[in-house]
């Protein structure tokens, strides 16, 4: 949080000095890019600044960028339904809390839906690890779990953790992936593959829905995974995980302008409580805050 702060601070600052005018708009647009806003993002917004023609005063100036930041933003919805089944794949490169945050997400909904029965599926059986680490999380949160083996069939494994949650009437299953694989393309069709067999077992009978984490603490390469993503599968919310160790964080305003993806909910640490659904005003005061 050091770092967001910094921001605010230094954004203060920069709207308290007086100064040539062009030279304010382009710390202003040095700022903001520090903030992973993005080079597009940044001039849209500084030109609508400019633009605007409002008093180049602090406060003035605060208030028209915290309107700008919000314009668009809203939290992300994914609609599930405990009536009936409900599948969310979680999404995402090596290491960004995919794991760690399906599992919060199972111990949100075992308080939000107590009756659903609620099912992991060990989807990444790529990385060594994986596997044993969700069945950890599993066995902590008193869920089941499907899985196989490390290097076993993916698409497997969730056809066997989907047919099983409909066989025993289970509500919700979360179904971890890889984020890694030898290469982009393999990464690319093994999604595919994944996207392809939940489509056919879910029909219109299920709510099938998907999650990309993004780590808080990427920068501006979290754009690139995203379109990576977002091309493959489609995503339909973002969960911006180790929001407590992110310096700026400002990368959700570029993946909302450029992708249309919308944040549901902020990872906020490493224990299963350490969620929190997403907040633009809160998100953008932070952004701002001294
Ligand atoms: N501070 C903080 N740490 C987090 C958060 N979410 C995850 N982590 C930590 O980030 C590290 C990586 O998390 P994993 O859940 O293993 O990441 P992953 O994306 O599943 O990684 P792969 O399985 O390698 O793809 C772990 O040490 C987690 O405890 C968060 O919101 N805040």
């Amino acid at each position: 949080m050091a770092g967001k702060k910094r921001f605010g601070l230094r954004l203060r600052e920069l709207f308290s000095l007086g100064g040539q005018e062009d030279d304010f708009y382009e710390e202003l647009e040095d700022l903001l890019i520090e903030a992973d806003l993005g080079a597009s993002v940044t001039m849209a917004l500084v030109d609508h600044l400019r633009e605007s023609r409002r008093s180049r005063d602090r406060e003035g100036l605060l208030q028209a960028l915290r309107e700008l930041l919000l314009d668009g933003l809203a939290p992300a919805e994914l609609n599930l339904d405990p009536q009936r089944l409900n599948v969310v794949l979680f999404l995402g490169v090596n290491g960004v809390g995919k794991t760690t945050n399906l599992a919060k997400c199972a111990r949100w909904y075992q308080r939000e839906w107590p009756q659903a029965g609620i099912l992991l599926a060990a989807g990444d059986t790529f990385r060594a690890a994986a596997v044993e680490q969700l069945s950890l999380h599993a066995e902590r949160l008193g869920v089941r779990i499907v899985r196989q083996g490390t290097g076993s069939d993916a698409g497997a494994v969730v056809y066997d953790a989907i047919t099983s949650a409909q066989s025993r009437g289970e509500r919700l299953v979360l179904a971890d992936t890889a984020g890694r694989m030898h290469n982009r393309a393999d990464l690319v069709r093994e999604l595919e593959k994944i996207h392809g067999i939940i489509r056919k077992l879910t029909g219109s009978e299920a709510v099938y829905r998907k999650i990309l984490v993004i780590d808080g603490t990427t920068g501006q390469n979290a754009l690139r995974q995203a379109e990576l993503f977002h091309e493959a599968v489609g995503v339909d919310a973002v969960l911006l995980s180790k929001y407590d160790s992110s310096a700026r964080g400002g990368v959700l305003v570029p993946l909302q302008r450029s992708l249309g993806l919308q944040c549901g909910w902020l990872g906020t640490g490493e224990s299963y409580e350490d969620l929190r659904r997403f907040s633009p005003e809160a998100y953008v005061d932070d952004l701002l805050a001294p």
